[in-house]
């Protein structure tokens, strides 16, 4: 489990980006976090994994027995060195070998299982460099897979995927946190949390962080106050099973 104490993160001092975030992220969890461009998600993100220092509050990572238990998914990520796709993915068992040791079969195995939970088998020998976006973001989720971290941390991992792709990863990581991971996800798409979400932590600025079950907590007041905009909840039934999901008037904009 993620345990977050009384957060905060301040560029300049005095001018808190968040402050005051508290969550205890359980195994099993997912939790989205949304809010506008520029409001501190990725920074919250980047303390969560320990690239950055909260300038308050603390962090602590409690998973049985095991180091380095958190698994990091950038937003973006460019290498100047032309890596083979499945090497790439090895970078994520890194953590499990001894010093100077290299992967073995094993370390490949759990690799190779990783590409094709993800669905990518067939890039293994693709130069990494060479891949579409939407296809490094699926190598990079694939490398954090293949780490086995016990709480998986993810920048937008959606944002680059096709419709499908964004289905599937989305139920894929519903499916890792229901093997027992804590997984904490942003994302700029309510639905996405309302498909896979337990939680969400919305970023309203500064002190003003509210977190709670995504379905209640995404309203359409709630997500038209975050974003400045009209939110509108339709219910499909599909099948007998109802979803709700959230529809933006992009036609009106508003202004608080
Ligand atoms: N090193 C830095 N020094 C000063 N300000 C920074 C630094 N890094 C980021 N910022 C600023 O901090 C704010 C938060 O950035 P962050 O990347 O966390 O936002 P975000 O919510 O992830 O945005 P987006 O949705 O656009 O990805 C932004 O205004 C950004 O310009």
């Amino acid at each position: 489990m993620l345990d977050l104490d009384r957060l905060g993160f301040a560029y300049d001092p005095g001018h808190w980006l968040f402050r005051g975030v508290s969550h205890r992220v359980a195994e099993g969890e997912v939790l989205t976090v949304l809010g506008p461009n520029g409001r501190g998600k990725t920074t919250l993100l980047r303390c969560l994994v320990g690239l950055a220092s909260p300038t308050e509050g603390a962090v602590a990572v409690r998973a049985a027995g095991a180091t380095g238990a958190v698994g990091f998914v950038p937003q973006q990520h460019h290498t100047a060195f032309a890596y083979r796709t499945l090497d790439m993915v090895l970078m994520g068992r890194t953590r499990h070998l001894g010093p100077l040791a290299s992967p073995g079969r094993r370390d490949r195995g759990l690799a190779l299982a990783a590409m094709e939970r993800v669905g990518i088998g067939h890039l293994a020998d693709r130069d990494y460099p060479t891949l579409s976006g939407g296809e490094r973001q699926l190598v990079l989720l694939a490398r954090a897979i293949a780490g086995d971290g016990r709480v998986l941390v993810l920048d937008e991992p959606a944002a680059a995927l096709d419709l499908r792709n964004q289905g599937r990863v989305l139920h894929l990581l519903r499916g890792l946190a229901d093997e027992g991971r804590s997984v904490v996800m942003t994302t700029h798409h309510p639905d996405h949390a309302l498909e896979v979400a337990d939680t969400a932590m919305l970023m309203f600025g500064g002190s003003d962080v509210r977190v709670g079950p995504a379905a209640e907590l995404l309203t359409d007041a709630a997500v038209g106050e975050l974003y400045g905009v009209r939110a509108h909840s339709l219910v499909l039934d599909a099948g007998g099973v109802s979803r709700r999901v959230l529809v933006t008037r992009f036609d009106q904009e508003v202004h608080p």
